[in-house]
């Protein structure tokens, strides 16, 4: 209740740089909500009553047909839980839109903006190849925002020298890129998107060609010297740039275990481009690494940037992107600052302002649900009408100062020099000895012990999904946030192109959730507690909960197909009303998650391909991200697996065609693979036994037709058409894997007997 007054509040016309307008759903959901609690409650009385049935037949055993009644309610209770948790997203869903020109009539342009300090974080060059996250870097050091303001710092987690070889060389292709953006107003400043488009302004012809040549020449090489695996003598000018790689000739420097490298790539108060302008400071850091202390992944590496850019530029405002996401439009800082320079939304009121996840090159009918539309758009508009977005780990822009304790008792840091809010170097250059000397201290392994770091300032330890775990606390905290969502995207992404990759990103996501949901930090106890509110925390349970889903669909997907097998009615035959009761909650659900996919501007196919993948995910990532979460605690632990933004022609050809990647053997591919021929089996026996019992019996036997049974299968086995294609239609590389085609054939069998071992 609290947050809806709150974001009421926000709604009033005072609030200048930006509009807030309710989303249409609004009143529907408000309405729909209670009615359809009225039939969960109803759902859930029912099947609680059948645990005290007595057995179908007298010869059937009664303690299994108890158990999967009680792991029925159990599915039961879950689903309604996770739908009241959604219903906290649904009570007051925004959307914002900025007044980007009123911000630039209004606030003196150069003047009053504040520093932006930009990190991008990168963690492996033959995942992520470096040209990529040269693009990302060249992309954002030429956003339309004042150049002495902006710092770009990269994150080297690779710790590799070939990505420090591509920046020295996207500085000095920077130099022509960036007059020749805003000399031309160039749109696309990812240079690989512009000279991929074709969208060059003709009285410029001659000048396109030549940085056109030099991109190419940088780009050839980049990837040379990628494929080489070292950086040669001969691709190195002065003096200083063979310095730098000096370090890497040490035999024991290796990617886990290796000093802090710092470098200057280009200095804002000294180096100027191509027309004599102003550049941004562009700076590489890899922090150190020792095989002995823990490194906390991704927000490991973006607290180490949090303290070497305090001792360079200290910029009050921090953008977060991940190598993959480049900008997509110049002006994106700009309505960032519509809201962290609206007088009417106090520093407490935007901490962070988060821009919704876009990818390039998903298919026609995404069939991956890459998008993940739900998540980083439905949901994020319902956050943001409570105490804001969560945060999703890039294309966010931060105050520093949230990073630094709650809004009214700020936490201070260790050294004065860390201070959010000191003025940095106002004089000296960022590559005198005494900035360069401390930046190497604050990078190193050992800085963090005995501090703050990871626990109340900067980025959150212990989670996987150190973003969500860093957007909780912070709206625990008090702070709130604000969904910036633009008609045209801010960043754009790759997306895992093929269905392990995906699995892959879903299983650490998965694992990571419950990080979170089974510590202390949990929104039942610490969250209700803190000052995030009862319908931020109510939504905030189903993220750290997240991978439960998997127990109500795996369940969903074998127990009601094991009864129909054996003969056993679980569910109200069609001519009981308890039938319409179970067609009512699931056509509301589907309708009402359809509806709000559709109007968030996907199309249908693409919400089947979501529903789709969000049962695939169920039965596989889901489900092995929680036996994982649960082996961590046997001491496996699981680590960082960083998705591979490398792609393979044939697979990329598959992708753009639709068809689902299989190809390798993955035990992520069993599960769903069983799931689907119990599900075929049980269809096809329901349909023959009710066909024969018609011919032979007549018009009463139609009463007895298992219709939900049936319904659950079909719907089951529509799903899993593409696992159909995979196991027998298909020859191409991506087809099903013998090895998980038998392995999931004897499973099904094992699936099959056992069921009527214990069922007849
Ligand atoms: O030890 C590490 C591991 C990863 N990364 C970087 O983290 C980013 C995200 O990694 P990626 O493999 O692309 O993961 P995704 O699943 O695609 O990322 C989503 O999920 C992550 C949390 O699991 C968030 O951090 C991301 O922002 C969010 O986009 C990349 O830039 C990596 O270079 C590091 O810097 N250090
Ligand atoms: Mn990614």
């Amino acid at each position: 209740m609290e947050d809806r007054t709150a974001a009421g509040r926000r709604r009033t016309p005072a609030a200048t740089l930006h509009t807030v307008k309710p989303w249409p759903t609004t009143t529907f959901n408000r309405i729909f909500a209670p009615i359809n609690l009225l039939a969960v409650l109803a759902l859930l009385y029912h099947r609680a009553t059948q645990l005290f049935l007595p057995p179908p037949t007298a010869t059937s055993s009664q303690p299994p047909i108890f158990a999967i009644t009680l792991a029925l309610l159990v599915a039961d209770l879950i689903l309604a839980f996770m739908w009241a948790t959604h219903q906290a997203l649904r009570m007051n869903p925004i959307r914002r839109r900025e007044k980007l020109d009123k911000l630039q009539n209004d606030v003196v342009m150069g003047s009053e903006l504040p520093g932006l300090d930009v990190f991008i974080c990168t963690a492996d060059p033959y995942k992520e190849p470096p040209i990529r996250v040269v693009n990302t870097a060249l992309s954002v050091m030429a956003y339309d925002y004042p150049r002495d303001k902006l710092s770009v710092y990269l994150s080297d987690d690779g710790g590799s020298a070939l990505t420090l070889f591509a920046f020295m060389e996207a500085a000095r292709f920077a130099r022509r890129w960036l007059p020749f953006c805003d000399r031309n107003k160039v749109v696309e400043r990812n240079p690989a998107v512009f000279f991929g488009s074709g969208s060059r302004c003709s009285d410029v012809a001659g000048e396109v060609e030549e940085i056109q040549n030099m991109y190419e020449s940088m780009k050839v090489k980049v990837e040379r010297v990628l494929e080489s695996g070292k950086v040669d003598e001969q691709y190195l000018d002065s003096p200083q740039e063979r310095e730098a790689f000096e370090q890497w000739k040490s035999h024991d420097f290796t990617k886990q275990h290796h000093p802090a490298v710092i470098q200057v790539l280009v200095e804002s108060k000294a180096d100027k481009d191509g027309d004599g302008r102003t550049m941004p400071n562009l700076i590489y850091v890899s922090r150190e690494k020792s095989n002995t202390s823990p490194h906390h992944f991704k927000a490991g590496a973006l607290n180490v940037l949090l303290r070497v850019s305090a001792t360079m530029s200290n910029g009050p405002i921090v953008l977060a992107v991940d190598c993959d996401m480049y900008s997509n439009d110049p002006k994106t800082p700009l309505r960032a600052m519509c809201y962290f320079c609206d007088p009417n939304l106090g520093p407490e009121n935007s901490a962070y302002v988060q821009f919704p996840q876009k990818y390039h090159g998903i298919n026609k009918n995404d069939i991956y649900a890459g998008e993940f539309q739900r998540l980083f758009q439905i949901q994020a508009m319902g956050f943001d009408g409570l105490r804001g977005p969560n945060h999703v780990g890039t294309g966010c822009f931060f105050r520093r100062r949230a990073f630094f304790g709650p809004p009214s008792s700020p936490v201070t840091p260790e050294i004065p020099e860390l201070q959010p809010d000191r003025v940095a170097n106002k004089h000296g250059s960022i590559r005198s000895g005494s900035v360069l000397e401390l930046a190497h201290e604050l990078a190193g392994c050992n800085y963090e012990s005995q501090t703050h770091w990871g626990s109340k300032i900067g980025y959150r330890y212990g989670s996987l999904v150190e973003d969500l775990f860093t957007g909780y606390t912070l709206h625990c905290e008090g702070w709130r946030s604000v969904f910036c969502c633009p008609e045209r995207p801010a960043f754009l992404g790759d997306a895992p192109i093929s269905l392990l990759d995906l699995l892959t990103q879903q299983k650490r996501w998965a694992t990571g959730v419950l990080e979170i949901g089974f510590s202390r930090f949990t929104t039942f106890t610490y969250g209700l507690r803190s000052s995030a509110g009862f319908l931020t925390c109510l939504a905030y349970s189903q993220y750290v909960l997240w991978s439960i889903w998997s127990v109500p669909l795996t369940i969903y997907s074998f127990l009601p197909q094991i009864a129909l097998l054996n003969g056993i009615h679980l569910f109200p035959k069609a001519t009981e009303a308890w039938f319409w009761l179970y067609i009512f909650v699931f056509v509301g659900a589907y309708g009402q998650d359809a509806l709000e996919f559709v109007l968030v501007g996907g199309t249908v196919q693409r919400w089947w391909s979501d529903q789709r993948i969000w049962l695939l995910r169920g039965l596989s990532s889901h489900l092995f991200g929680t036996v994982e979460y649960f082996l961590k605690f046997l001491g496996i632990a699981a680590g960082f697996n960083v998705t591979s933004k490398v792609v393979d022609e044939e697979q990329s050809k598959r992708y753009d065609q639709g068809i689902f990647e299989f190809g390798v053997h993955s035990p992520m591919f069993v599960p769903p693979t069983v799931a689907a021929l119990i599900n075929l089996l049980a269809l096809v026996q329901g349909l023959v036994l009710v066909l024969v019992g018609i011919c032979s019996g007549g018009a009463d036997v139609a009463v007895d037709v298992p219709v939900v049974e049936l319904l659950v299968a079909g719907f089951g086995v529509v799903n899993s058409w593409p696992i159909y294609e995979a196991v027998v239609l298909r020859s191409d590389d991506g087809r099903m894997p013998l090895k998980t085609t038998v392995w999931s054939v004897a499973l099904a069998l094992l699936v099959y007997g056992s069921g009527s071992l214990l069922l007849r």
